[in-house]
């Protein structure tokens, strides 16, 4: 066993006690088990020791499947003032000590800067930390760190009110989705859309069984000023009353942008209407055996898939899990803020394998038509927002949004395929809030119930 493996079953079995509940694990609904930890080179020497570790994860229910999930720690002494931390373990090399979340700890969000900062490699017993720098103009020494306190599936660190470093949990053998567009797209036309990459993080690390393992660790990018969340500042419009769809046009040509310096990452393909019709219909089965609510629409949704059978269409690299929530408004005057699209990693659901073959640009605009519908239902719903106004926002909002999408609108096979984007998102949203937000569920069953029928365009703005 190559000696850089923790062999602490001290902390070890801490991590292994923690994991279940952290908000960004995602086998929470399954039984799971940390076995091994792997310590890449520390990034100081003596104590507090600050430690970017792998857990190694394996599922009773799947005693193939492995998942490694990234754990930054911060090793102090166990009588620190900063407290004992997640707990007290014993280590082999440091002996007792307090284990610390390093995304919590300001010391170790100084020692982080400092790594990427630079661009390094460290290396220890067979494992290696890489730190790549892309761009470090905007960079200041000293740059205060805090651990980003907004709704995230991962963990950021936010430096100053210049860049943020985002740890990823789930790793993802090889190159990281996020990381890949920003390299592609940076520097290009759509660079104004995304955030500027400053660097990255990397590493490779032996397991137990002498297997090596290579991972992105973390992006590292500007942080963009005075950003507002798109599914808040949807709301918001929606209390105020205001007309969201100058904004939903914006939206349409960020993304149009967006997709065509997609193209350049991996070119053109074709997608089979065929193949995708019965990747559907899996899809909406497996989403029936979940949530039985979905029964009674399985019949007639099936057979509106059936409209994509005759049809090829193009394929490219898309965004993947385009919604509200990936987009945001940056700026605070009126006059010049405009959307950044964020967050290029796909549907959580999915394989890293799916979510990295090429797809149609129509699952990425009904996402966001998807989203919209949501904003006015949420507000129906949930803030007594007059419902006849609403829906005219959701309307209006969505064909302003496909508008400035197509340019020239779009033509007949277009249509259809977008209604079968909807269904398959619509039936996405289902599990996803079954499993997650079980009262959010209503959204998109009434959105499927509305797309059950027997047209199979795309109307507009209200299917
Ligand atoms: N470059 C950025 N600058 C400022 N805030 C950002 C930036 N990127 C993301 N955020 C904030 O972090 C939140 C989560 O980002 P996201 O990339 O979706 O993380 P995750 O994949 O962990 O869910 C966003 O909703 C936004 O509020
Ligand atoms: O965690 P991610 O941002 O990758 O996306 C997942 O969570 C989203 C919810 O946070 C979920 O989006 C669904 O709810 C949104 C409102 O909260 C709505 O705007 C989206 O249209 C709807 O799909 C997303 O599907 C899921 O992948």
């Amino acid at each position: 066993m190559p000696n850089h493996q923790s062999r602490l079953s001290g902390v070890t079995e801490l991590i292994g006690a923690k994991l279940p509940a952290a908000r960004w694990f995602a086998g929470r609904n399954r039984e799971a088990t940390v076995t091994g930890l792997t310590a890449l080179p520390a990034l100081t020497p003596d104590l507090p020791v600050v430690s970017l570790e792998i857990a190694e994860v394996r599922y009773a229910d799947d005693p193939d499947a492995m998942d490694h999930y990234l754990v930054p720690l911060c090793y102090r002494a166990p009588a620190d003032p900063a407290g004992p931390g997640l707990g007290i373990a014993e280590h082999p090399r440091l002996g007792p000590v307090g284990v610390h979340d390093a995304t919590a700890d300001p010391y170790a969000a100084d020692v982080l800067l400092d790594l990427v900062a630079s661009d390094r490699e460290l290396v220890s017993h067979g494992a290696s930390l890489r730190s790549h720098l892309v761009d470090g103009s905007a960079l200041r020494p000293g740059l205060p760190g805090r651990r980003f306190g907004g709704e995230q599936s991962n963990t950021s660190l936010m430096f100053g009110d210049v860049a943020m470093l985002k740890f990823f949990r789930r790793l993802e053998a090889g190159d990281n989705l996020d990381i890949e567009v920003h390299r592609a797209l940076g520097g290009g036309p759509a660079a104004g859309r995304i955030a500027t990459l400053f660097g990255w993080l990397d590493a490779s690390w032996i397991d137990r069984d002498g297997t090596i393992h290579e991972a992105d660790l973390a992006m590292f990018v500007e942080q963009l000023p005075h950003a507002v969340d798109g599914w808040d500042f949807a709301l918001d419009c929606l209390r105020r009353g205001e007309d969201f769809s100058a904004y939903a046009g914006s939206l349409g040509r960020a993304l149009r942008e967006v997709h065509d310096g997609l193209l350049g990452l991996g070119g053109a393909s074709v997608r089979d209407g065929v193949e995708e019709a019965a990747a559907m219909r899996t899809r909406l089965g497996t989403a029936v055996a979940e949530v039985d609510q979905l029964s009674a629409l399985h019949g007639a949704l099936d057979s509106r898939l059936s409209v994509l059978e005759p049809l090829d269409y193009p394929a490219q690299r898309v965004h993947g899990d385009f919604h509200l929530g990936q987009v945001l408004m940056v700026g605070r005057d009126p006059a010049t803020r405009s959307w950044r699209i964020i967050d290029f990693e796909g549907e959580p659901l999915k394989s890293f394998a799916e979510r990295r073959t090429p797809d149609t640009v129509w699952r990425d605009v009904a996402g966001m038509l998807r989203s919209l519908d949501y904003a006015g239902a949420y507000a129906i719903r949930h803030e007594q927002t007059d419902s006849a106004f609403a829906q005219e926002w959701v309307s209006r909002a969505r064909e302003a949004f496909v508008a400035a999408y197509s340019e020239d609108g779009l033509d007949s096979d277009q249509q259809r395929i977008l209604r079968a984007y909807l269904i398959d998102k619509a039936v996405y949203e289902c599990r996803y809030e079954a499993r997650h937000r079980p009262e959010w569920l209503p959204i998109p069953l009434a959105a499927l119930a509305a797309l059950a029928g027997t047209d199979d365009t795309f109307d507009g703005g209200r299917k």
